[in-house]
């Protein structure tokens, strides 16, 4: 079971993090006034410096300008470009561009899904057929009704969903939406994915400074819940 742990903004929390077992690293980068956690890419390039070379480093953005994703893939270079912004502002044949721009860049579409709605009632399994030619993973995470972006919500959805998507795909898909220590052994239970990720339950509860927000203790249990699971 891998293990995807978001958002590190410090050298310290990404060694800490690797060190508690994480396989996928998480660095949300392009300065957004909405995000004020993300990294400039200049500081996620110097994260992803310090990342071995077995750990997938994946950089997140939430940019719809495909330009734009094209210059910063070239200051952050990540293994993994994670695409968590509203899904249609991107076309699969842009994601094409990117690809072509950038060799061996990997792509990981985020899939939203509402939680409380039922799968009938939402596109999650459109857009997995839509994007799964241009994907090498799917995240499919839960997205809030007042966003654009998708995830970062700390909120679960129904894992039937997250099961009837992974069964429907090819595409290795990592699942996400309020994971915690707690709750992750019986997400995997239903949904049997490829990957787990968390980000909020895996914070302090009151980070002592902006760029170590990584609960040691935290991301220890969440790994190893996931991995026993
Ligand atoms: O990490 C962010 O800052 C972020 C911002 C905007 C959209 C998505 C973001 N993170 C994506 C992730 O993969 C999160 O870990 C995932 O959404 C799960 O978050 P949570 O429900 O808080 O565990």
């Amino acid at each position: 079971m891998k293990v995807q742990i978001y958002e590190i903004r410090s050298k310290e929390d990404a060694i800490n993090v690797i060190e508690s077992g994480a396989d996928h690293i998480g660095v949300p980068y392009a300065k957004n006034p909405q995000y004020p956690g993300h990294l400039t890419c200049e500081e996620a390039k110097k994260v992803f410096e310090i990342v071995p070379s077995d750990v997938l480093k994946i950089g997140l953005t939430i940019s719809e300008d495909v330009d734009e994703i094209i210059e910063n893939l070239s200051i952050v270079k990540p293994d993994v470009l994670h695409l968590s912004g509203d899904i249609e502002a991107i076309a699969p044949e842009q994601i094409k561009t990117i690809k072509r721009h950038c060799n061996d860049l990997k792509i990981m579409q985020a899939i939203p899904v509402y939680s409380g709605i039922p799968l009938e009632n939402q596109k999650a399994l459109n857009y997995a057929k839509e994007y799964e030619s241009v994907s090498d993973y799917f995240l499919i995470d839960t997205k809030s009704m007042s966003e654009e972006v998708i995830g970062a919500t700390g909120k679960v959805h129904d894992w039937n969903i997250d099961k009837a998507i992974i069964e429907s795909t090819n595409v290795p898909c990592i699942i996400a939406g309020g994971l915690s220590s707690e709750n992750v052994a019986e997400a995997i239970r239903i949904s049997n994915p490829y990957g787990v990720d968390s980000f909020t339950s895996t914070n302090y509860d009151s980070p002592k400074d902006e760029k170590r927000i990584k609960d040691p203790s935290k991301v220890k249990a969440f790994v190893r819940a996931a991995q026993n699971a």
